[in-house]
């Protein structure tokens, strides 16, 4: 599905706290994209008195209507229109090109704006406006700017026991007749009680109402009151996240009250930051690169290391393992795979994907045909089937496959895969590092080799790639907290391997 586009109009702030690259973060955590026209250049910290500067209005025309001209806006969402000249390229362009939704959040009382600029915000650009978000400082300076009559606006009131639902009410009211579709007046300046009354000390601050007004009906948005230290990213993230939502498609009303829960949602327990992306999930790795990020994590590593790396491995590949430790080894790796078909099988009962059903069978059929080199071997140490049966299980064999047939009832069907990996994985790798490596003794001078063999053999090699390609289906499809408990299974059974290759040097 291709991203929503939404243009934002406003200044940039080096900060990242407000401006376009809040906006934008915003926007990229509803999963749309941004577009821009900036409008003006605002340094971060005390360097900012030392001026914002302008990009010339020949730039903010050419990107207003590059960005509309060129199609796929849906919304357009301005903050800091910084000069008369820049309101009227942006009333021009809106006209002209017409986008479903025009969300206004106008920057008027903490940036320097002509009066000029006001009034033609308020009369041109208002008009054209989806919605308008402002708080109660920034209504009561439309209050002051405009040279509009205003039949009900209310006084700013002196005692504060005038600042109450109803002002709030009136006031946003008041906002609508300059024209916008809705009116969304956010009440943080002037939190109330519980009850929506005028608190009486600050203890009594609880709630925070955000009234929308569409000319008919009145909602309010309540949100807990967070006191003084909220960070200014909650007010500022309430218009992008307004437009977003426009964008994926809700109705204003749900749109609105969204956004405001999303940026509740932002100023979390308090440290002081706002955080944009409270409800995204970022994987750690890149779609179909879930191995390679495993096996490289700084965690994994070292363990993987071991098993693979082994000095049992090593000794297979030189021929110089004693022949009694690798009896010994494929006796338990014959009991290890009767148990592995075991949990194979109940991977099969775990999924309800026939295609995944018929990989677990094919897999219990494929650890069947292994088991068919150990007998071949075992014959050749003079030992039977029922020889090998009866053997007692070492206790490396009992916990590696115990502990996967317990994940395989007590966690998901994924964290199986996860318990099966180290397994298929570690074998792949070790048997084609052993077969392309110079050092590694070949054909009859190895009395290994045909394990060697079976181990990079097509039908392996095949069982393999459709355990990587389980894992890489189902890995992007999990939370970064599942991937957490997800890697240390791998990390548990990879080590149960090297457990198993410790038993086998014994
Ligand atoms: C212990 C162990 N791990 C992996 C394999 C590969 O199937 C095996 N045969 N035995």
């Amino acid at each position: 599905m291709s991203q929503k586009r939404i243009l934002v109009i406003a200044a940039s702030e080096s900060s990242g706290e407000t401006g376009i690259e809040a906006d934008q973060k915003v926007i990229s955590a509803h999963g749309c994209d941004t577009l821009t026209a900036t409008t003006a250049l605002k340094p971060r910290g005390p360097r900012s008195k030392l001026g914002i500067f302008s990009p010339p209005e020949a730039f903010v025309k050419n990107a207003v209507e590059g960005c509309l001209g060129g199609g796929g806006v849906g919304v357009v969402k301005t903050g800091y229109l910084a000069s008369t000249e820049i309101v009227g390229i942006v009333v021009e362009a809106l006209k002209r090109y017409g986008p479903r939704f025009v969300v206004v959040d106008p920057v008027i009382a903490r940036m320097p704006l002509a009066q000029e600029a006001v009034l033609r915000i308020t009369t041109e650009l208002l008009p054209l406006t989806t919605i308008l978000t402002l708080n109660i400082a920034e209504a009561l300076w439309f209050a002051r700017s405009t040279k509009l009559s205003w039949d009900d606006m209310p006084e700013h009131p002196k005692q504060s026991n005038d600042e109450d639902l109803d002002y709030l009410i009136r006031l946003t009211k008041a906002l609508h007749r300059l024209g916008p579709q809705y009116v969304l007046l956010k009440g943080g300046q002037l939190p109330l009680t519980a009850n929506l009354e005028v608190p009486e000390s600050d203890l009594d601050k609880q709630v925070v109402v955000n009234v929308l007004y569409n000319g008919t009906d009145v909602s309010l948005i309540k949100t807990p009151y967070f006191g003084k230290g909220v960070p200014q990213g909650a007010d500022y993230a309430v218009a992008p996240a307004i437009a977003s939502n426009l964008a994926l498609g809700d109705a204003v009303p749900l749109a609105t009250q969204k956004a405001c829960r999303y940026a509740e949602a932002g100023v979390g327990k308090g440290n002081g930051q706002f955080n944009y992306f409270h409800s995204t999930y970022t994987l750690p790795f890149s779609p179909g690169y879930f191995i390679e990020y495993l096996l490289n994590r700084d965690d994994v590593k070292p363990v993987w290391h071991a098993h693979v790396h082994h000095d049992f491995v090593k000794r297979i590949g030189d021929g110089t393992l004693p022949a009694e430790s690798f009896r010994n080894y494929l006796v338990q790796d014959y009991l290890f795979l009767v148990q592995f078909a075991r949990a194979k099988a109940l991977g099969a009962y775990k999924t309800n994907s026939i295609g995944d059903i018929s990989a677990g069978a094919e897999e219990t059929l494929h650890i069947q045909r292994e088991m068919s080199l150990h007998l071949e071997y075992c014959a050749e140490f003079g030992l039977s089937q029922e020889d090998v049966e009866e053997q007692e299980e070492h206790q490396a064999c009992t916990a590696y496959t115990r502990y996967v047939l317990d994940i395989a009832h007590s966690e998901s069907w994924f964290a199986l895969q996860m318990a099966f990996a180290p397994c298929a994985l570690g074998y792949g790798i070790i048997a084609k590092r052993l077969w392309d490596d110079p050092e590694t003794v070949k054909e009859q001078e190895n009395p290994y080799w045909k394990w060697i063999q079976n181990y990079v053999a097509d039908d392996y090699r095949a069982a393999v790639e459709a355990g990587e390609a389980i894992l890489e289906k189902h890995a992007v499809l999990q939370s970064p907290s599942q991937i957490e408990s997800l890697v240390k299974i791998f990390v548990h059974a990879t080590k149960m391997e090297t457990g198993f290759w410790d038993m086998g040097s014994e």
